[in-house]
């Protein structure tokens, strides 16, 4: 569809060559497949087991088993259309020297900090690399090909070589994933957003920590103002339009 039959259809305009596209609110978004990423956003235990620290910390995690599998079909259908999947992984060395100390706003809002200070007995175990806390879930242990990247905040835009590594690949369209989407889904999304990536967050593929309202709040936001919102299965049927790669 040339450009300006994209606009006539509502599709925000960029990349008009691009071959597929995604439903999604608030209008269809035009995904070209060889510049999209699939981005999932801290599936480790701590976010996503029973025994991790949001549910030490008091969070309900309910619907957690349902968004680990929501989240392998959205890699799988990824990988087969050759979208690269990255993962994050959020936390700090096991010393917490990354986490920051007192003179860090994040020594004072980090609800596993802060668990941790509250409950001795888990020093050492929360968010710390190289622990089962740490650990990416094993439902989707990273395969061969797909792309992990260590993060030490919730925006994945801070300190790390994520945008040096989605610009080498010439990578636009971010496809988010993952837990939490009030806090380290949307924390990069918004970043996303800045740095001009168009980014669309599959909604049945994450979950908040918090009430309701937080992911209705957080949907609300990436909707109105920061992105798109889509669906596991329209995503992989979307992209399932495309040869296999
Ligand atoms: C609450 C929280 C969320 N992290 C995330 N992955 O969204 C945290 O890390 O403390």
């Amino acid at each position: 569809m040339p450009a300006s039959s994209a606009a006539a259809a509502g599709l925000p305009e960029q990349d008009a060559a691009a071959s597929i596209v995604l439903p999604a609110r608030p209008e269809p978004l035009r995904l070209d497949p060889e510049r999209t990423a699939l981005i999932v956003v801290d599936m480790q235990n701590a976010y996503a087991s029973a025994g991790g620290y949001i549910d030490l910390a008091g969070f309900d995690i309910t619907g957690t088993p349902a968004v680990i599998r929501q989240v392998a079909l959205a890699a799988e259908a990824a990988r087969s259309a050759g979208i690269p999947v990255i993962f994050l992984q959020n936390g700090w060395d096991a010393a917490y020297r990354e986490a920051g100390g007192p003179g860090s706003p994040n020594w004072h809002k980090s609800n596993a900090l802060k668990t941790m200070r509250r409950r001795p007995e888990l020093d050492g175990k929360l968010l710390a690399k190289g622990g089962w806390d740490y650990a990416i879930v094993d439902a989707l242990t990273p395969q061969p090909g797909d792309i992990v990247v260590p993060k030490p905040r919730y925006s994945v835009f801070f300190n790390t070589n994520i945008d040096s590594l989605l610009r080498a690949r010439g990578i636009r369209n971010l496809v988010f994933t993952g837990i939490a989407t009030n806090v380290c889904v949307e924390s990069s999304l918004r970043d996303a957003f800045h740095l001009e990536y168009f980014s669309v967050v599959l909604e049945d593929a994450t979950h908040a920590a918090g009430p309701d309202f937080a992911q209705k709040a957080a949907l609300y936001n990436i909707e109105t103002f920061f992105g798109w919102v889509s669906t596991v299965a329209d995503f992989a049927g979307a992209v399932g339009q495309q040869p296999p790669a």
